[in-house]
């Protein structure tokens, strides 16, 4: 059993400053998802500067969404500095299918080993080199036929590989975990894939090992979203309802329901 409710308790002892380089419709929802949660957010993109801040925050979080060539070289110094220090990194590889261009960045950036990758089917199985049916950011593909591309991208950068949907699964290419939760209005209110990147940098920046973590960080998230999914009556009123439910979220009340949205093995 993974002890989510205590990555939980330890992410918010800890408050972890995550460092995002993330993408004009993320920004907003990212840093406030990373406040609502008890970590810390700072976005700052540009090359002359992204490494600075990569250097103090304890995770970064690295998002292709809406690049551009100066954009690039700021992802690339922020997640450089943090491979260079050992500090936890996660790629977001949004819409990488979409252009050569942006399967370039995305394996300039993976060649620095991410400590995890968390993107939508479509997103890992283009990573991987496979084909893929995304459209835009949103995934065309089912979580199923993303699990060999997981497997064999966390061997290749001996990472941590989470391929979100309807139940996300997450993986070190030798052993699986499976989550549960979410809802689909989560597909209905844009960047909280992106958002959800950047919550597994704040748990991975507790140091404990990064599998773990990651689920811990997707149950917390898909518990939070089912919950605000019960009071909500559509996209609009679901956002500051997730918000209220990252917050409200609590280690010693909800470790039950946090440790049953984690199974291992198939
Ligand atoms: N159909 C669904 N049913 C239940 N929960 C879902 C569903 N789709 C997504 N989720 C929840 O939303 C989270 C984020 O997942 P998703 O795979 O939609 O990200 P994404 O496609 O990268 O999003 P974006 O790029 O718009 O930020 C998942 O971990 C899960 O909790
Ligand atoms: C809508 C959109 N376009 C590029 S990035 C992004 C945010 C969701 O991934
Ligand atoms: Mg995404």
């Amino acid at each position: 059993m993974i002890d989510c409710a205590d990555h939980l308790g330890a992410m918010r002892a800890a408050a972890p400053l995550v460092h995002c380089v993330t993408n004009f419709v993320a920004m907003e929802p990212t840093a406030n998802a990373l406040l609502a949660a008890g970590a810390a957010p700072a976005m700052a993109h540009a090359v002359e500067e992204a490494g600075d801040f990569a250097t103090v925050a304890a995770a970064v979080s690295i998002n292709i969404g809406t690049p551009s060539p100066r954009w690039a070289e700021g992802m690339a110094a922020a997640a450089g500095a943090a491979a260079a220090r050992g500090a936890p990194w996660v790629l977001d590889p949004v819409a990488v299918y979409a252009s050569p261009w942006r399967g370039e960045l995305a394996a300039r950036l993976l060649a620095l080993k991410p400590t995890a990758v968390r993107g939508n089917a479509s997103e890992v199985l283009a990573l991987a080199g496979g084909a893929s049916a995304g459209r835009g950011p949103d995934a065309g593909d089912a979580v199923a036929a993303a699990e060999d591309a997981a497997r064999r991208l966390a061997r290749a950068t001996g990472g941590v590989v989470a391929v979100t949907g309807p139940e996300d699964f997450v993986t070190d290419g030798r052993r699986d975990l499976r989550v549960s939760g979410g809802d689909k209005l989560m597909t209905r209110v844009t960047a909280l894939g992106c958002a959800l990147s950047a919550m597994v940098g704040a748990f991975l920046a507790t140091g404990r090992p990064p599998l773990e973590a990651t689920a811990a960080a997707l149950a917390y998230y898909g518990l939070a979203g089912a919950r605000a999914a019960r009071e909500a009556s559509g996209p609009g009123s679901f956002a500051p309802l997730f918000l209220d439910a990252l917050a409200g979220l609590d280690p010693a009340a909800d470790a039950g329901a946090l440790a049953a949205a984690v199974r291992e093995g198939a």
